[in-house]
C-alpha cells in the first residue's frame, strides 16, 4: 500500500522560485492565468538566485552607445565557441534592454550613473560596458523585485517543498510528486503544465564551488527521468577567482572556493602570481583579466602548477589602486566579507583560485522553453542551449527572466485548466514512487549520505576538474557505478530530516555526474570549458551538441545533433569582430 498522501490541482506547476520561476510566474498572471503555483525547496525569496553578485547583461548601451543586442548575441557565440543555439541567444540578447527597463519600473535597486541612468561596468570577454548591476549584490536585489511583482499579481507560492518525481508517461507530463520538507506530508501536484526552474548542476562538484547546498542538478535529473533529454554536459565552468583559503584555519576554511565576483576584475582588479608579475599578459595581451573565463582560469591553475602560486594554491587578486570609497560603493559585499575576515580590500590583495560555478549544460528545450516531453517546460539555469561551451559572466540572469518570458507566453496560450492524471501514472508511477519515498524514510542501510555525497564530490572535481583526459575520466565513471551502488544502501531518518533530504540529493546528483563525465570522456577535442589535456585543440568535427537520453536497457545513451547558424544581423556583427579592449580600462 502507497502511504498516504495529499493532492493538490493547478493549471500551472512552477518548480523552483528564483528568477526563472518568478519571472514565469509574472508572465502567466499578466496573461490572466491565475491558477498557477510556484514552489521552491527553501524560503520564498531565498533560492539561489540571490547569490548573484556581479550583474546582468542587456545592451542598453548607458556607457556605451555603439553597443547593440547583435553584438551581445556575437559575443554570446564567440565566447560559448559556437557551440550555442543561435536562436535562443538571440531570443535572450534581443529581449534583454526590454527586460532590464521593466526590472527598473518594477523597483529594482541598480547601481546608477550620475544622471540617474542603469549603470553597466566592464565584465569579462564583453566588447562593451554592458553588465547591469546593483552593488555586488545584483540577485538578491533582482529576487526580490521579482518576488515584490508577484506578490503584488497575487501568485500563489509554497516554500520548502522538495519535488522527488515527475508524473510522467514519457510523452506528457501531468504533475509531479514531493513531500513538504516541514510536516513530512507527501503531496501530489496535479497540473496541465510545468515549468522547470529548478537551477542547475554545479554543485555536484566538491569543497571547490561557489555554490550553496543547491545546484544539485535536481531539475536535469528530474526531466531526464521523465524521459527528457540533456545536452552539453560535459561543459561546467571554472569560475576563475574563489576564494583561495587556508583549509587548516577554522575562521577561512567554511570560505573555501565562494565567489569572488568577476565585477572586481570588471572594476579593474589585477592578477599577480608569487613573483609579483601580472601574469595576463602572457596569456591574453589584449583581454588580460577580462578574457574569457576558461582562459583567465586554465592561466590561474597553470600558473600555480608552474610553482608560481601561493601556498593556499591560489594566486593574488588586487584591487587596491582603486580609490577606498569606490571599492566600498561598487563592490561592498566582497569588501566586508574579507573585513571580517581581517583583509582590507582596499590596501591588499586576497588570494584566489578557479572554483566551480555554472553548467552550461542542461534540459535541451525548444525555442519556447519546452522539453521532448510535452507540458514540460524547463528554464533558467535548469535548460542547455544559450551559453554553449563557457557562458559569459551576467548571462545567466538575463536568460532567467528571457526564457521566464518566453515559456510564460508559450503556457498562457496554451493552457485550459488543471489536466487530470491518468489512472495509469497514479497506480503505475506515482504511487510506487510514494511507496518508495516511505521505505527510504528510517532507512537501516550501511553507508552515510554524507560522506557519499562528498565522495561524489571529490570524484567529479579529480576526474572531469578544469583538465581532463580519458584515463581519468574513465576511472571517474567507475568511481560514481561504485558510488551508485553504496547509494542504494544507506542510513536515512525520516521524512522531516536532513538526511532524507540529502538522500534525495545524492539520487539525483548522480545523473548529472554520469553526464558530465560520460559526455567529456565522449567529447575528444578541447573546447570552451572542457579541456582535454590528451586533445588539446579544438576540433571543427565536433561543432555538434551531446545530447543525452535515459536508455531502456543499459542505462544513459547519447547521441550529438549538429549546431544550427546565426541569423544574417548577429552574423554581420560576428564578421564586424567586435572584441573588449581591455587597455581602455586603465
Ligand atoms: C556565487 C554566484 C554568483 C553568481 N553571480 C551571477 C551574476 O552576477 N550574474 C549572472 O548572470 N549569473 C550569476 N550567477 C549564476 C546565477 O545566479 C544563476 O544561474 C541564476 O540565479 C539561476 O536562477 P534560476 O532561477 O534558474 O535558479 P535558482 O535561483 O537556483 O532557483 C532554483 C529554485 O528551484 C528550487 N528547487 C531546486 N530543486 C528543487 C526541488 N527538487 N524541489 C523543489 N524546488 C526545487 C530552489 O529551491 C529554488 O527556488 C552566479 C552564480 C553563483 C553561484
Ligand atoms: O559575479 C560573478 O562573477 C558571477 C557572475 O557574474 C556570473 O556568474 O555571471
Amino acid at each position: 500500500m502507497p502511504p498516504e498522501y495529499d493532492t493538490v490541482e493547478v493549471s500551472v506547476l512552477i518548480i523552483g522560485a528564483g528568477a526563472a520561476g518568478a519571472r514565469a510566474a509574472i508572465e502567466l498572471a499578466e496573461r490572466g492565468v491565475d491558477d498557477v503555483l510556484v514552489l521552491g525547496k527553501r524560503g520564498h525569496g531565498d533560492a539561489h538566485t540571490t547569490w548573484a553578485r556581479g550583474g546582468i547583461n542587456g545592451a542598453l548601451g548607458t556607457r556605451d552607445p555603439e553597443d547593440d543586442w547583435t553584438i551581445h548575441a556575437a559575443d554570446t557565440l564567440k565566447e560559448g565557441h559556437f557551440l550555442n543555439d543561435p536562436a535562443k541567444v538571440e531570443t535572450v540578447t534581443e529581449q534583454m534592454p526590454e527586460r532590464l527597463r521593466e526590472l527598473d519600473e518594477w523597483g529594482m535597486d541598480y547601481s546608477r550613473t550620475d544622471d540617474g541612468g542603469i549603470d553597466q561596468r566592464y565584465f569579462g570577454a564583453q566588447s562593451y560596458r554592458r553588465t547591469a548591476f546593483a552593488g555586488d549584490h545584483t540577485g538578491e536585489s533582482m529576487l526580490d523585485t521579482l518576488v515584490g511583482r508577484a506578490r503584488d499579481l497575487g501568485v500563489p507560492h509554497r516554500e520548502n517543498v522538495m519535488i522527488t518525481k515527475l508524473a510522467a508517461d514519457g510523452d506528457r507530463v501531468y504533475g509531479a510528486v514531493g513531500f513538504d520538507m516541514d510536516t513530512g506530508e507527501f503531496v501530489v501536484f496535479n497540473a496541465g503544465a510545468v515549468v522547470l526552474a529548478a537551477g542547475g548542476y554545479a554543485a555536484i562538484y566538491d569543497r571547490h564551488t561557489s555554490r550553496e547546498d543547491e545546484n544539485n542538478g535536481d531539475g536535469p535529473a528530474l526531466a531526464y527521468d521523465a524521459g527528457a533529454s540533456l545536452m552539453d554536459m560535459e561543459f561546467v565552468q571554472f569560475h576563475p577567482t574563489g576564494m583561495a583559503v587556508d583549509g587548516s584555519d577554522p575562521e577561512w576554511a567554511p570560505w573555501s572556493g565562494r565567489l569572488v565576483t568577476e565585477a572586481v576584475r570588471g572594476e579593474g582588479g589585477r592578477l599577480y602570481n608569487t613573483d609579483g608579475e601580472r601574469f595576463m599578459r602572457r596569456y591574453s595581451p589584449d583581454q588580460m583579466e577580462l578574457d574569457a573565463r576558461d582562459v583567465v582560469a586554465r592561466a590561474i591553475a597553470q600558473e600555480v602548477s608552474e610553482g608560481r602560486g601561493t601556498e593556499n594554491g591560489g594566486v593574488y587578486l588586487d584591487v587596491s589602486h582603486r580609490d577606498a570609497g569606490f571599492i566600498r560603493e561598487r563592490l561592498p559585499r566582497m569588501y566586508e566579507r574579507f573585513q571580517d575576515l581581517g583583509v582590507d580590500m582596499a590596501e591588499e590583495p586576497v588570494e584566489v583560485a578557479p572554483t566551480a560555478h555554472y553548467g552550461m549544460g542542461g534540459v535541451a528545450v525548444d525555442g519556447h522553453g519546452e522539453t521532448d516531453v510535452t507540458d514540460l517546460f524547463a528554464i533558467g539555469e535548469t535548460m542547455a542551449g544559450v551559453h554553449g561551451a563557457n557562458r559569459l559572466g551576467g548571462n545567466s540572469l538575463a536568460e532567467t527572466v528571457a526564457y521566464g518570458v518566453v515559456a510564460g507566453r508559450r503556457v498562457a496560450d496554451r493552457i485550459e485548466g488543471p489536466g487530470t492524471m491518468p489512472e495509469r501514472v497514479v497506480t503505475g508511477l506515482v504511487e510506487p514512487h510514494l511507496s518508495e519515498l516511505a521505505a527510504l524514510a528510517n532507512a537501516d542501510g550501511t553507508y552515510d549520505v554524507d560522506a557519499l555525497i562528498a565522495e561524489l564530490r571529490e570524484c567529479l572535481w579529480t576526474h572531469a576538474g578544469i583538465r581532463r583526459d580519458e584515463a581519468t575520466l574513465s576511472s571517474g565513471l567507475d568511481a560514481v557505478d561504485r558510488i551508485r551502488g553504496k547509494a542504494a544502501d544507506v542510513a536515512v531518518g525520516p521524512v522531516t530530516s536532513r538526511s532524507f533530504e540529502y538522500a534525495i540529493d545524492l539520487g539525483v546528483m548522480m545523473t548529472s555526474a554520469e553526464a558530465v563525465l560520460r559526455g567529456a570522456l565522449e567529447r575528444t577535442e578541447s573546447r570552451g570549458a572542457h579541456y582535454r589535456t590528451d586533445y588539446p585543440d579544438s576540433d571543427p568535427t565536433w561543432q555538434h551538441n551531446i545530447h543525452y537520453r535515459r536508455a531502456d536497457i543499459g542505462g544513459m545513451a547519447t547521441d550529438t545533433q549538429p549546431v544550427a547558424t546565426p541569423s544574417e544581423a548577429v552574423q554581420a556583427a560576428l564578421d564586424a569582430g567586435h572584441e573588449l579592449d581591455y587597455h581602455q580600462l586603465e
